[in-house]
């Protein structure tokens, strides 16, 4: 940086620093079984789906975050085995707080659900905005990132455009 290390402001900063980063990719220390532990037999067979939940990352190339929203969607095991709502928006922290790409977070929450829930469909929709394109860079702010996983049954056009409008809307 060309900053004097010795400089009185900036004695603690690498122990800071390293506190900080090590709280910023605890999901590294995580497994997403963790998270979705508690899991009920509700005999509720259809969709389940939390839009809006906050998302902070950090892109691998820059370590600079990336912010915005996940929507995060499942069709639950024919068992009807759910899970807890909350522990989707924990599950979008546990692979979030890691050294991420969007693309490779986004498709590691919706194998998340199929592998651990046994859903039969899952859709995971990610829009954000990247600091390493808008403080530095290319400087595009407001520039957003939107990708999407689709697994199992969620494929199914109805299904599909069901998930899909109600990411955007709502039922409102
Ligand atoms: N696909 C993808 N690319 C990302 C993500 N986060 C950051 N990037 C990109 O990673 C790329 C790294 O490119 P490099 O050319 O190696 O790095 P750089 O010279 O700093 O590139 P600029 O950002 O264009 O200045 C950049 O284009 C970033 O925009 C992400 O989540 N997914
Ligand atoms: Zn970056």
């Amino acid at each position: 940086m060309g900053e004097d290390p010795d400089r009185e402001g900036l004695h603690e900063t690498p122990a800071r620093v390293a506190r900080a980063y090590a709280e910023l990719t605890q999901g590294l220390r995580q497994e997403p079984e963790e998270v979705l532990t508690t899991t009920f037999d509700l005999g509720h067979d259809e969709m389940v789906l939390v839009r809006d939940i906050e998302l902070w990352s950090m892109c691998e190339h820059h370590l600079v975050p990336f912010t915005g929203v996940a929507h995060v969607g499942y069709i639950p095991a024919a068992s009807g085995k759910i899970t807890g709502l909350s522990k989707l928006a924990r599950l979008v922290d546990v692979y979030s707080k890691r050294p991420q790409v969007q693309e490779r977070l986004t498709t590691q929450v919706a194998d998340a659900l199929m592998d651990i829930l046994e859903a039969r469909g899952a859709i995971v929709v990610i829009e954000a905005e990247h600091l390493c394109m808008t403080m530095r860079g290319v400087r595009k702010a407001g520039a957003r990132t939107i990708t999407s996983a689709v697994r199992g049954i969620m494929h199914n056009a109805a299904t599909r455009s069901e998930a899909m409008a109600l990411i955007r809307g709502g039922t409102r």
